[in-house]
């Protein structure tokens, strides 16, 4: 799915008035009315005590157009407006006279502290204060009227997003966002939906379709792309029935080191269940015996140092070689990733290690061969990229760096996101059971695998994101999120494969005796 920058979305919203030859005011009613419909479907008319706190924007004329709703069929609703300006829009000022047209209840007007009203725990609270036109943090009894709603434990539905963040620029003032339980978001969900700093505002939300022009949607280049399972679904590459192993391609995992073998078992044995054709390990001597036994599917190469890496020798070429998870960052072992960034012609993975090696000695940045692929977690993208003031200057830096080494970065979080050139890939699949050790080998391993059978780099990474997120969900079912641990996400990635194409099954009908 597509996620459009508020200025996109403002235009968007032009371009459809325009071509479609409906008025704001038809957009804003049918956004409105989709608010409606989701809350009406759930509440089926219960007298829960509903408060909707109206901004003077769009967002606020949003609110005012489902009290009108909601009124009109009965249900008991309170209509507050934070007065905080006169400069109200167009369209809020029409809604707000259909409001009064309709009831003798009119919306309250707020200036300030003083207004704020009793609110029950057990009650609704509508969070339509700002939209995408927020233009600086909430201030003075606006922050206040923030804070208390969150203080207030009442369920609360956000409209388009939780008030007081920014679609896509970075939070200013954290202690001025709704905190909402439920957001419902008009088209496109936000960029900041997903980042560290902000994702905890947006616990659970659902994107509402309100028809902004399908041309637009389907030509504009998106601010970023949210990968779910069907577009998740698009990138599976179908196998041959007269394919051989060779086809598969030939996956060399570098990694290990005394006391961390278990990170190269972990890479090896995942690069084969994602179906890489055949996988060569290469580890300092130590681990010989323990690869062998451990996954007999491997071939095995080692080191004539006995406990790191000092010296990678391999006489074949492969398709894709992943290099770091346990090998520490030891002078020789930083040399000799040199010498195989130097002599690789194929993509490789830098993981963990790997990426602390060239943290160690930059001027291996400029050896890494085109479209590698590297995929840090937050303290070793710092160590590669340094310092940054938020997150969206994170994504500008990571942006820059890609591009610079004409690499695939896949930064590591709850919603993982694959930056290559001006590109964002954000993931959805995954959850609290892959933060556990070498959970990331495991990863490694997937995407070098499927660079092996012929994915390029970035998507091989998306997909390969994807997958790892989803075995781990599916594992996670079955032993809760404490109990998974990396081997058993690797026991997964079969049943990820199957999920992508499983058919959701449709609510059975409850069957009625008719004897
Ligand atoms: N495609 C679209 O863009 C659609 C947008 N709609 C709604 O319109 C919203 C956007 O509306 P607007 O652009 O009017 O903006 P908002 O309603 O988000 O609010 C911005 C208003 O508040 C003021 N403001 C901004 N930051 C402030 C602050 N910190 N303190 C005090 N005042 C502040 C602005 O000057 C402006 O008047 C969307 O979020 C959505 O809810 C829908 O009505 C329908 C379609
Ligand atoms: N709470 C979470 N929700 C979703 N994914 C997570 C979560 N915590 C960790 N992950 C994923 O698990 C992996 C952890 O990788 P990493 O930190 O490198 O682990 P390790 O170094 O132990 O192998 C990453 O892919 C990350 O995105
Ligand atoms: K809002």
């Amino acid at each position: 799915m597509k996620i459009f920058s508020a200025a996109q979305l403002h235009e968007a919203d032009k371009v459809t008035a325009e071509k479609h030859n409906i008025t704001s005011l038809d957009l804003m009613e049918r956004a409105g009315g989709q608010i409606f419909a989701w809350l009406h479907q759930r509440m089926q008319g219960a007298q829960v005590p509903i408060h909707i706190f109206c901004g003077i924007g769009n967002n606020g004329g949003d609110g005012l157009v489902l009290g009108r709703l909601l009124i009109e069929n009965g249900y008991n609703v309170t209509i507050y407006v934070a007065n905080f300006t006169d400069k109200r829009s167009k369209c809020f000022l029409v809604n707000y006279d259909k409001v009064k047209n309709i009831t003798k209840k009119w919306p309250i007007l707020m200036t300030s502290e003083a207004d704020f009203p009793e609110i029950h725990k057990d009650d609704i609270i509508i969070d339509a204060i700002f939209g995408i036109g927020l233009n600086r943090a909430p201030e003075g009894w606006v922050k206040k009227l923030i804070q208390y709603l969150n203080k207030n434990k009442a369920f609360t539905l956000s409209i388009d997003m939780p008030s007081g963040m920014y679609a896509n620029q970075a939070l200013e003032d954290a202690d001025a966002v709704i905190t909402s339980n439920h957001t419902l978001a008009f088209q496109t969900p936000k960029f900041s939906f997903f980042l560290p700093e902000t994702a905890r505002f947006v616990p659970f939300f659902e994107v509402l379709d309100i028809g902004l022009d399908p041309e637009y949607i389907y030509t504009t280049e998106p601010y970023a792309q949210v990968i779910s399972k069907p577009e998740a679904q698009q990138l599976y590459k179908p196998r041959d029935r007269f394919s051989y192993k060779g086809t598969h391609g030939h996956t060399l995992v570098v990694a290990g080191s005394y006391g961390k073998m278990g990170a190269a078992v972990l890479s090896t044995k995942a690069s084969l269940k994602i179906g890489s054709g055949i996988v060569t390990t290469f580890i300092p001597k130590v681990g010989y015996t323990i690869l062998q036994t451990s996954v007999p599917e491997a071939m095995v190469l080692t080191d004539d140092n006995e406990n790191v890496l000092s010296s990678i020798n391999y006489n074949f070429n492969p398709q894709c070689i992943a290099v770091g998870p346990g090998i520490g960052t030891s002078e020789q072992t930083v040399n000799a990733i040199k010498e195989l960034f130097k002599r690789s012609k194929s993509p490789i993975v830098i993981d963990a290690d790997g990426l602390n090696c060239i943290a160690e000695d930059k001027s291996l940045l400029k050896l890494i061969p085109k479209q590698s692929i590297l995929t840090p977690h937050k303290g070793e993208l710092e160590r590669l990229i340094g310092t940054w003031k938020n997150d969206y200057d994170k994504i500008k830096k990571v942006k820059a760096f890609a591009k610079k080494y004409e690499v695939v970065v896949v930064i590591k979080e709850t919603f993982t996101i694959v930056v290559f050139e001006d590109k964002l890939y954000i993931n959805t699949s995954g959850n609290q059971a892959l933060a556990t050790a070498g959970s990331g080998d495991v990863l490694t391993g997937i995407i070098a695998g499927l660079v092996s059978q012929g994915y390029d780099s970035l998507l091989a990474s998306v997909l390969g994101v994807y997958l790892h997120g989803s075995a781990g969900v599916l594992a996670s079912k079955q032993m809760g999120y404490e109990g998974v641990i990396a081997s058993d996400i690797i026991d997964f990635i079969p049943d990820s494969y199957i999920e992508l194409f499983k058919q959701e099954q449709a609510p059975q009908q409850e069957k009625t005796e008719t004897k």
